[in-house]
């Protein structure tokens, strides 16, 4: 244990953190930094090893913290996150990996282990303090409630805030700057310090976070002359929250910092004193989606939730149309179920399902009306296989397909192992922007700032990695970010060496990735998609599902195969297109012809004038092979179930 592993392990993890926050947020390679992975046992067992006491919480175990000891601070509470391990500390701040609380918790430490736990500290990562910016804040600013009453009302219909009464807006704190109008509400820990604000802004009419990511405050609200029962009712936005303080509707009332787009795992110590805790979200598949998501996190077996019925809308909605709000939450149920069911818990599923139906079929394209029509839309949990000849543009389209998902708040995890990040990031964003980047390099800051606001992630995994390591980074990132789209580029790069005499044993390895990622994506409910290389066929045949590299497996298990077809070398007017050879939701199968636009970098098809619109239809009805009809696609839909079979 010495001071050179302790550095080189803090830049490692400062990096990491550091990274975070910019618009490429990178996970790295080594198996001890990047994936903490640590299992809730072994902290467990190195606890009791080491002699100290500890609470297990809902999601985090909770103990004395042995880095404000060397300070000799007392009751200071640390908590270790269950399923990461990482650490944080309410008292002096301090943050990491298990690994690096593991060697303050070592009862007997020889004074050298203490100098050098000295040292260490001085580097080990600190949660910023927001308590003096406030302040500062408040210096310029004034208290929402010292505005007289006409202001104050005022104040609520510039942001079209429900009927809050001041004094209860007196327990949120908030500021308000008169010369924007904008309206500020402290983030705050359960022990009270305030890390960062959320701010509803009357230019852009939408809530902004500072920080803008990783923040470990939350908006409570507690009603005063009440007890808590240990319920909190958590909501995703400023208005739902004010609504439900408006209508006295709950005793505590919680805002999530960055709405519906990410729950950081820093806010679960804040939330550990509640024993249930009441999700409103929303009546829409992508709440629904989310809670089910940010329940893993909080811990199943405290969540209930308000399900996603038309009588239950979001808090906001429900208000507007009179509903009665306590009796909503009185109908909340668990989401945890019990391995065995019955139609009765289901029906409110069923229903909300029906309700939903044209969500339930998931993201649509905004550049791919085509993919929308045969494929409806892109669903979580998932397993596409994307395949095609060699450089015929599976990453190019594979980096605008989920590009577009991003800008919809599809938050995506990219692991290239082929190209580099940078070139990666690059081609995203000038498909962002439409136009070539080296042209419009005056405007670079101004893409690159709305690319940063994307949720995209990269892994920085490059060249050959073993399937565990990227699986490892995965799951972590997925719990870490809340992913809900993976895209690994390409399979081959977790093969291992490439010598054409181990093809037996690349068929069998191929098959164990594809297993490993199908499996993951039932068990997270997140999007896998795989880019693989098809076998070598002769150029002029087309492709088929059966041309994928490696054993049946990747067909079998795949929900979506999309597939490459380079005609444009055998045949004078033959095109690119993607053929949608397996669709496992609707089964309806089709192509999409993919148009390249070099200066953007873009498939998505150019709008049209009318005239050429309306000759288009014409034309199309004669020959394009978009218009296949249906009963021949389900015919190659059966012929697939009859080669997996
Ligand atoms: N339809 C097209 N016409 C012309 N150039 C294209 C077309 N599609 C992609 N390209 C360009 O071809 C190059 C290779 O594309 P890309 O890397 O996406 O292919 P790939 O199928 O992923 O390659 P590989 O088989 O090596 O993985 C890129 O520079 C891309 O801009």
């Amino acid at each position: 244990m010495s001071l050179r592993l302790f550095l080189r392990f803090r830049v490692l993890s400062r990096m990491k953190y550091n990274i975070n926050h910019t618009a490429l947020r990178y996970f790295h390679g080594e198996p001890n930094e990047a994936t903490p992975g640590v299992s809730v046992i072994q902290v467990k067992r190195t606890l009791k090893s080491f002699n100290v006491n500890f609470l297990e919480g809902h999601a985090c175990i909770i103990t004395a913290c042995p880095v404000c000891e060397t300070d000799k601070k007392k009751d200071s509470k640390v908590y270790i996150n269950k399923t990461t391990g990482f650490f944080m500390c309410e008292t002096c701040r301090h943050s990491g990996p298990w690994s690096t609380l593991e060697k303050f918790l070592l009862p007997k430490k020889s004074s050298e282990i203490v100098q050098e736990l000295k040292a260490f500290k001085e580097v080990l990562q600190v949660k910023e303090d927001f308590t003096k910016k406030w302040t500062k804040l408040k210096k310029t600013l004034k208290s929402i409630t010292e505005l007289s009453d006409q202001n104050y009302k005022d104040v609520l219909n510039i942001h079209r805030l429900p009927d809050v009464s001041k004094e209860s807006m007196d327990q949120l704190d908030c500021l308000y700057d008169v010369s924007t109008n904008n309206v500020y509400f402290p983030l705050i820990t359960s022990s009270g310090s305030i890390v960062g604000y959320k701010c509803l802004s009357k230019a852009s009419k939408k809530e902004k976070t500072e920080p803008t990511s990783d923040t470990s405050g939350l908006i409570i609200y507690k009603q005063r002359s009440t007890k808590c029962d240990g319920t909190a009712v958590v909501v995703p936005t400023i208005q739902d929250l004010l609504v439900l303080i408006s209508h006295r509707s709950a005793n505590v009332v919680i805002c999530l910092p960055y709405g519906l787009q990410t729950i950081p795992q820093e806010i679960l110590p804040s939330l550990e004193t509640y024993k249930k805790l009441i999700l409103w979200f929303g009546n829409d598949e992508p709440s629904w989606d989310t809670a089910r998501q940010f329940a893993k996190k909080l811990d199943e077996r405290r969540c209930h939730f308000v399900r996603p019925i038309i009588q239950q809308p979001s808090p906001k909605i429900a208000a507007t149309m009179n509903y009665d709000l306590k009796a909503i939450l009185q109908k909340a149920t668990p989401i945890w179920h019990k391995s065995i069911t019955t139609f009765e818990s289901l029906r409110q599923d069923v229903l909300s399902d029906l309700q939903n139906i044209d969500k339930v079929q998931g993201v649509k394209w905004k550049r791919y009306p085509t993919l929308n029509r045969i494929l409806k839309g892109h669903r979580r949990g998932e397993f596409t296989v994307l395949t095609g000849p060699t450089g015929s543009g599976k990453t190019t389209f594979m980096s605008e397909y989920s590009l577009d998902l991003a800008m919809q708040g599809v938050n995506t995890l990219w692991g290239s192992f082929e190209i580099r990040n940078a070139r990666l990031a690059r081609t995203m964003l000038q498909q962002m922007v439409g136009l070539p980047l080296d042209n419009n390099l005056q405007n670079f800051d101004t893409y690159a700032d709305a690319f940063q606001e994307l949720p995209i992630y990269f892994m920085t995994f490059h060249g050959q990695q073993s399937v565990k390591i990227v699986m490892e980074a995965v799951e972590h990132a997925t719990y870490v970010h809340d992913i809900a789209h993976v895209i690994i580029d390409n399979v081959q790069f977790m093969m291992g060496m490439s010598e054409e005499s181990k093809h037996i044993d690349r068929f069998w390895k191929q098959d164990g990735i594809v297993a490993a990622f199908r499996t993951f994506a039932t068990k997270y409910n997140c999007h896998v998609t795989l880019v693989i290389h098809p076998r070598k066929e002769r150029d002029s045949e087309e492709l088929t599902t059966s041309s994928i590299f490696g054993g049946a497996k990747a067909s079998q298990e795949a929900d979506n195969i999309l597939i490459i077809q380079d005609k444009r070398l055998t045949s004078v007017r033959g095109k690119k297109y993607l053929q949608v050879a397996k669709n496992r939701y609707s089964g309806d199968l089709g192509i999409m012809t993919m148009d390249f636009d070099k200066s953007s970098l873009s498939y998505a098809p150019k709008k049209k004038s009318k005239s050429e619109s309306a000759k288009d239809a014409g034309d199309s009805k004669k020959e394009d092979p978009e218009n296949e009809s249906n009963l021949s696609n389900q015919r190659k839909n059966q012929e697939i179930k009859h080669q997996e079979q």
